[in-house]
């Protein structure tokens, strides 16, 4: 590993910045305001300094400078009273609209999937999680060499070469990316596997999966704390959790479940990051649960539900197949009191909806209950025939669930087992497959 994450801090902590917010129009429903807020809540997270902020409509980007003439020019006023070393632009910029922006504001640009990697850069805490952020960097840098400032700045020392970026020294610098990236996909086929095989050894006992999902800062690590009673990172920090973290804990009427805190989801996630979510997310794939933890105090929390939603869609944990999902309204002890009744209302009304407060620990013993009863639910007595030949399948059907009964004919066996939602799904897949792969 280089000192990628180590240095991660180095640059950003305390740097002076302002913040500005190409408003486009399509913030996913959110008001400019908050998307400056979140914005400020993501660069705190890593130390930076925002002094100052702006909002500006734009009706068209500029391809050389995303802003107008004008607003660049305010943005570069603001910077100067700030004395910021920083600007940054809080939407996507392209390598030459940096480098145009770098000279008319003298400091340096920064843009929302430079902050989102810094900040993946600095809290990865696994072996592949960082392995993955590496790389979703150095592909993000590959094109923005002509004029760098992040980390392949800090990598240039660590590759072992100095000195300015002529044509010959940006290629060069190309190659080694390539290398690089080539080198650390390698090294993550390695881990994945390695992984892989840690989980299948874990699905094989039979404990439940909760994953905790939500968007960034709804308060999962705090409520993981509550539930697990764990003393594990609950900082006002974004992104406080990259890697899942796990731990054992007990349920009403279930003596072992394993809840799985997960990285917190953000509005606009760059494809290059993508990738980067993989390990936290393939545990939510596989979850027996999904709670779905929402800050009901936050003014977007609708926006910031939609957007959860739709990356678990895309990650194939939603819908039809996915496990189960309950949602924790989260922060309540924040409602005015007429708010709070207004949300028990509509809870009562739905069974898979839990109000609570993470940190005063109200409604807790509830959504544990809910869990629990939604995993019981979930695990169904099945009947299955299988052919007296196919020893894998019974093995199989004995590691994931539990077989309560089982009889034997000539050439077939019935199996009584209890299995949850998701291995039932998965079994039948693995059926579907091995169908499909005799009969070609
Ligand atoms: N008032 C109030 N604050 C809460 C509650 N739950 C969490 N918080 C606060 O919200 C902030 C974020 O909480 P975290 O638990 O770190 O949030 P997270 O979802 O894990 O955040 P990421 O790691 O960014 O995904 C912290 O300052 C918590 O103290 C709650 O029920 N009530």
């Amino acid at each position: 590993m280089s000192g990628f994450n180590r240095q991660a801090d180095d640059f950003a902590r305390g740097a002076r910045a302002i913040l500005a917010y190409p408003d486009i129009g399509a913030g996913g429903g959110r008001g400019a305001d908050a998307r400056l807020d979140e914005a400020a809540g993501l660069a705190a997270a890593i130390g930076i300094d925002v002094r100052d902020r702006i909002a500006l409509r734009l009706r068209a980007p500029k391809a050389a400078t995303l802003f107008g003439s004008g607003q660049v020019e305010q943005i570069a006023t603001l910077a100067r009273m700030a004395e910021a070393e920083l600007v940054i632009v809080d939407g996507a910029v392209t390598p030459i609209q940096q480098r145009n922006l770098e000279k008319a504001f003298s400091a340096k640009v920064i843009d929302r999937t430079g902050l989102i990697l810094e900040i993946f850069g600095e809290r990865a805490a696994t072996a592949e999680g960082r392995l993955q952020v590496e790389l979703a960097h150095l592909d993000y840098q590959a094109g923005r060499l002509v004029r760098s400032w992040t980390h392949l700045e800090r990598q240039r020392g660590g590759f072992g070469f100095l000195g300015g970026p002529g044509e010959t020294q940006i290629e060069a610098d190309r190659r080694l990316i390539r290398d690089r990236m080539a080198r650390l996909r390698r090294e993550l086929e390695t881990v994945a596997r390695t992984r892989g095989l840690h989980r299948d050894r874990r699905q094989r006992a039979p404990w439940p999966v909760i994953a905790l999902v939500g968007y960034t800062n709804a308060g999962k690590s705090t409520l993981f704390n509550r539930m697990t009673g764990a003393d594990v990172m609950a900082q006002d920090l974004l992104f406080a959790t990259l890697d899942p973290t796990m731990r054992q804990i007990t349920l009403p009427g279930i003596d072992k479940a394993i809840l799985s805190d997960t990285v917190g989801f953000v509005s606009d996630l760059p494809t290059q990051l993508v990738a980067a979510f993989r390990a936290t997310l393939e545990e939510v794939i596989s979850a027996d649960l999904i709670v779905h933890v929402r800050d009901l105090s936050h003014p977007d929390s609708d926006a910031q539900a939609a957007d959860v939603e739709r990356v678990l869609t895309e990650i194939g944990a939603g819908g039809e197949g996915g496990a189960p999902r309950i949602e924790a309204w989260n922060k309540i002890d924040l409602l005015a009191p007429e708010q709070a009744e207004a949300l028990a209302n509509i809870a009562a009304r739905r069974d898979d909806v839990v109000l609570v407060s993470a940190l005063t620990g109200a409604g807790v013993d509830a959504l544990r209950a809910t869990a629990s009863t939604r995993l019981t639910a979930a695990n169904r007595v099945r009947h299955v025939d299988l052919d007296s030949a196919d020893g894998a399948a019974l093995a199989w059907l004995h590691a994931h669930g539990e077989v309560l009964a089982s009889t034997a004919s000539d050439t077939r066996v019935h199996v009584d087992v209890r299995l949850s939602d998701a291995d039932w799904h998965r079994f039948n897949a693995r059926r579907a497959g091995r169908t499909t792969a005799q009969a070609s």
